[in-house]
């Protein structure tokens, strides 16, 4: 096991979290409601994502991150929705409002959890469909020590670094700097699990410029601590613009067929 696994004090109780950042406006969707309170098969994104991580049976609480001026509002909805596949004893869910970058909705999520929770699993609401294999599995291997765990998936576009033109010269040509080589790129996902204490050191010491943290293993890294991948899903494909939601429709129409209802 790592040293920089959590080990709780002997004899105390250690618990596994799930923070769901969730308080994006959603902007590459269009207009609408923010994005995790949009429809997939009638049911809110976050409520899909909301179950997923209470389907893990190593997930005994969820953080939810409303909207800064929503966390009432999001409260009212989750209590709308059972959570099907939960068994209620065994998880809580708590609502807290959230902040201007996800960065920030993170880090609020993280200092609403208890003291026994020593793992903590970052979950985006956008991310409705993972399946709960993908969740148990990154949960796994955070409590046999890694500090940190990312699910990932090889890339399957040729991807270029380009020269942004930004400002007033949006919109021109970008000139191309690279092409990276792609067998060396793995597109990520989430939940991405983190031992509590590496992953609140990583938000209390790393702020990063400009775009900011697009996600929290990248800060974790800047720690010095080692990542470690493991599979991801297709499943867990993050919803960003509108044909992400027909592919949502679909692949949850799908499901609920193979499972005849
Ligand atoms: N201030 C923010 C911004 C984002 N998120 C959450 O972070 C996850 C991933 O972000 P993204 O998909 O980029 O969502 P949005 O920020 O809503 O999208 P956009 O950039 O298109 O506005 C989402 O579940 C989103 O709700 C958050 O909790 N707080
Ligand atoms: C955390 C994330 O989902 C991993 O792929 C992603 O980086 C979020 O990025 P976005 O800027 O919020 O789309």
């Amino acid at each position: 096991m790592s040293d920089r696994a959590t080990a709780p004090a002997s004899g105390a109780p250690s618990r596994t979290a799930a923070v769901i950042p969730a308080a994006g406006r959603g902007v590459r969707l269009g207009p609408g409601a923010p994005k995790a309170l949009r429809a997939i098969g009638g049911t809110p994104m976050l409520v899909h994502a909301v179950r997923a991580m209470a389907a893990s049976r190593a997930v005994s609480l969820v953080v939810v991150v409303a909207p800064p001026d929503g966390a009432a509002d999001v409260r009212h909805l989750l209590d709308e929705y059972p959570l099907a596949d939960r068994d209620s004893t065994r998880t809580d869910v708590v609502v807290v409002p959230g902040g201007e970058t996800r960065q920030a909705s993170v880090r609020l999520g993280l200092a609403a959890l208890p003291d026994d929770v020593t793992a903590v699993l970052v979950h985006d609401a956008a991310r409705p469909l993972v399946p709960v294999d993908t969740v148990d599995a990154v949960a796994a291997a955070v409590r046999e020590g890694a500090p940190a765990v990312v699910p990932a998936l090889p890339v399957a576009d040729t991807v270029k670094q380009v020269e942004p033109r930004t400002g007033e010269r949006a919109g021109e040509p970008e000139p191309v700097v690279a092409t990276p080589e792609r067998a060396v790129l793995r597109a990520v996902q989430t939940p991405q699990g983190f031992d509590r204490r590496t992953l609140a050191e990583a938000h209390e010491k790393v702020a990063l410029e400009g775009e900011g943290a697009t996600d929290d293993a990248g800060m974790v890294e800047r720690l010095g601590v080692p990542v470690v991948l493991i599979p991801g899903h297709e499943e867990a494909f993050k919803v960003t613009r509108p044909l992400d939601l027909v592919l949502a429709e679909a692949v949850l129409a799908r499901r609920r067929a193979n499972d005849g209802f």
